[in-house]
């Protein structure tokens, strides 16, 4: 990929103000700091790198034509969809983070203290440059390199924003347990403290609330040596309590300058509010988000951590179902896993444990009577093996259980118990229409399996999570979130993992596997499930022309890193009638 900087010399470059009427953003050329010539089609594309547009960079130009991408849309308030091929599908887009020169012109820089660092100076190509970004599309056509979305690289930077000893950082737990918070924790301390001098760190207690109703707690590399080996967090964590307001009252009084908070969506845009109030009062304030959830439904990022330490842990309970499952007449082992609205926990322990005969999980809705039914598919495993295992995403067949919809303090949905409801329905059917009893054990480790340390991969990604957010702030970005896109760790514009939920695409061929092993019902037609969500991604479009000739990536994504949606054939449906209202009720990806 070529770089040129004389923009805007280029005949390519167009700079029309009027291509953007009507929009919040006005193109600054200045602002303009590369351009990217693409070869390898008929037609060269052309990528003008812009460094910000409303916090993220992006816009393109095609044929003499500037466009933006759809995520910038958000931020200039265009709908996304209103002008095909802008979606940034068919060329590169650069998707940068603020910095704080962004509102704080002028500030000062420093050499990093990298650089003395002896652990560090053997390192030739330690440093990474301002230009290394990363693609986050590695599936895609020879006509068409390097198309979609790129991220700024995370690492340590030469220069950075702040001087060691004017750093005051702060550290902050929200949401729901995970394992491997604590290493987080330890690893931002530990970095900080050990690879730039940074000596101010504080926690902040029990989630945002701890802002401005609790006391701080110090923490240095002492503390913070062994709290790798325990669950949960030892900051504490809560859910509510964002006060915007306060909490930046809080950052200002206490004069820190550094804030890393930890936490899953909800906390991430709870981060970018704060980043949003600190930018408005022009503090000098890094804002860094680490994305946690065990659930995995984090979009963008490979994956979250806690997750593959849930994946292991998870064996255990399935294993036992099995033993139990397995020494009786008419066995039936049911585990509940986390996902609220992701079923990776699930569908991942199922391939991971060849003993389970189903998967249920939020992203496919399931039903119980009729042809290609849950009912016929017990019998027919129980009357061919004597016993099987059915592995339940705590999200799923919610729509099929009456109950309250209250919510917990943070606006999410409270969920009624799949595992127990499915129990009782089986040892009814059972019992009704077969005249025999079922040997069923429910086990529910959700719990357990949440409270517990990461394991050494989980560890090790926790390590590098931290260190990218601290590498960052020191370097002046902020407004921002870490994880790594196809394996190589990027700086994430936080709206970018809030905007959507990553979710099981039932399209993709990680779901075809998990179907062609278990050998259970589908439940669904994927094929129309995948129309349907390109449908609302690009609502007016006509999908046919629209990917003509291009790559066909979405934004979802599986585990491995690869481009998950479309990125094979799709997950063909078995030829169950549809006998239940339910299957129409697939929910689109958000
Ligand atoms: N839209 C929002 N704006 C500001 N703050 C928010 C928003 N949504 C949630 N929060 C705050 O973020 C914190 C955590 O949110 P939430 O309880 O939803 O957990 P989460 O971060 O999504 O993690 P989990 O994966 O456990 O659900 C809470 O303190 C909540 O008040
Ligand atoms: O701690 P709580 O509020 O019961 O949270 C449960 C939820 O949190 C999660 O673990 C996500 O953090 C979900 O899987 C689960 O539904
Ligand atoms: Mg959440």
């Amino acid at each position: 990929m070529a770089c040129i900087n004389a923009l805007r010399q280029s005949p390519h470059y167009m700079p029309s103000e009027t291509s953007f009427q009507n929009r919040e953003a006005v193109l600054r050329p200045e602002r303009l700091s590369s351009l990217s010539s693409y070869g390898g089609s008929s037609q060269p594309r052309l990528c003008i790198t812009y460094s910000r547009i409303s916090q993220r960079s992006v816009l393109f130009s095609k044929r003499n034509r500037l466009t933006v991408s759809a995520s910038t849309h958000a931020s200039i308030g265009v709908h996304p969809g209103t002008e095909p091929g802008s979606h940034g599908l068919n060329a590169p887009v650069f998707e940068d983070v603020p910095h704080l020169t962004d509102y704080l012109p002028g500030l000062p820089t420093y050499p990093s203290p990298l650089i003395d660092n002896p652990a560090y100076t053997t390192g030739r190509h330690y440093f990474v440059g301002t230009e290394d970004v990363v693609a986050r599309n590695v599936v895609t056509t020879l006509e068409s390199p390097g198309v979609g979305p790129h991220f700024r690289r995370a690492g340590p930077r030469e220069k950075v924003y702040f001087k060691s000893e004017d750093v005051k950082a702060c550290i902050v737990t929200c949401g729901g347990l995970c394992p491997g918070l604590n290493t987080v924790i330890r690893e931002i301390v530990c970095g900080l403290w050990n690879q730039y001098g940074v000596q101010d760190i504080i926690g902040i207690e029990g989630g945002y609330r701890g802002f401005y109703a609790r006391n701080t707690v110090p923490l240095n590399p002492k503390i913070v040596n062994d709290i790798h080996k325990r669950g949960g967090t030892v900051l504490g964590t809560s859910r509510g309590g964002h006060d915007t307001t306060k909490i930046v009252n809080s950052i200002q009084d206490r004069g820190i300058n550094q804030v890393y908070i930890i936490g899953g969506d909800g906390t991430q845009k709870g981060a970018a509010a704060i980043y949003e109030e600190v930018r408005k009062r022009k503090l000098k304030v890094s804002v860094v988000g680490v994305p946690k959830t065990i659930d995995n439904d984090i979009a963008v990022i490979d994956r979250s951590f806690g997750f593959d330490t849930a994946v292991e842990e998870a064996q255990r309970a399935i294993n036992a179902a099995h033993t139990e499952a397995e020494s009786v007449h008419n066995g039936i082992g049911l585990v509940k896993l986390m996902g609220r609205y992701s079923g990776y926990i699930a569908m991942y322990a199922t391939l991971a444990s060849r003993d389970v005969d189903i998967c249920l999980i939020p992203e496919v809705p399931f039903y119980l009577e009729g042809q290609g039914g849950l009912y016929e598919f017990v019998e027919k495993r129980l009357r061919e093996n004597g016993h099987m295992v059915i592995v339940v995403a705590e999200g799923a067949g919610q729509e099929l259980m009456e109950g309250s919809v209250a919510l917990d303090a943070s606006g999410n949905r409270l969920l009624n118990d799949i595992g127990l409801w499915i129990s009782q329905k089986l040892k009814d059917y059972y019992s009704k229409t077969k005249e025999q009893s079922l040997n069923l054990k429910y086990i529910d480790p959700t719990y357990m399996i949440r409270a517990i340390p990461s394991n050494a991969a989980d560890n090790v990604y926790c390590t590098l999570l931290a260190q990218s957010g601290l590498h960052g702030a020191m370097a002046g970005y902020t407004g921002f979130t870490v994880g790594p896109v196809n394996g190589r760790h990027c700086f994430i514009p936080i709206s970018r993992v809030t905007e959507k939920q990553n979710r099981v695409n039932v399209a993709d061929r990680m779901w075809a596997r998990l179907l062609s092993s278990t050998q259970q019902p589908a439940f669904i037609d994927a094929e129309e499930v995948n129309k349907k969500e390109l449908k609302a991604e690009l609502p007016g479009v006509d999908l046919k022309k629209h990917f003509a000739g291009m790559y066909t990536g979405t934004d979802s994504k599986n585990t491995n890193g690869s481009i998950a949606s479309m990125d094979g054939a799709p997950a063909k449906a078995k030829e169950y009638p549809k006998s239940s209202s339910n299957t129409e009720k697939s929910e689109t990806k958000q």
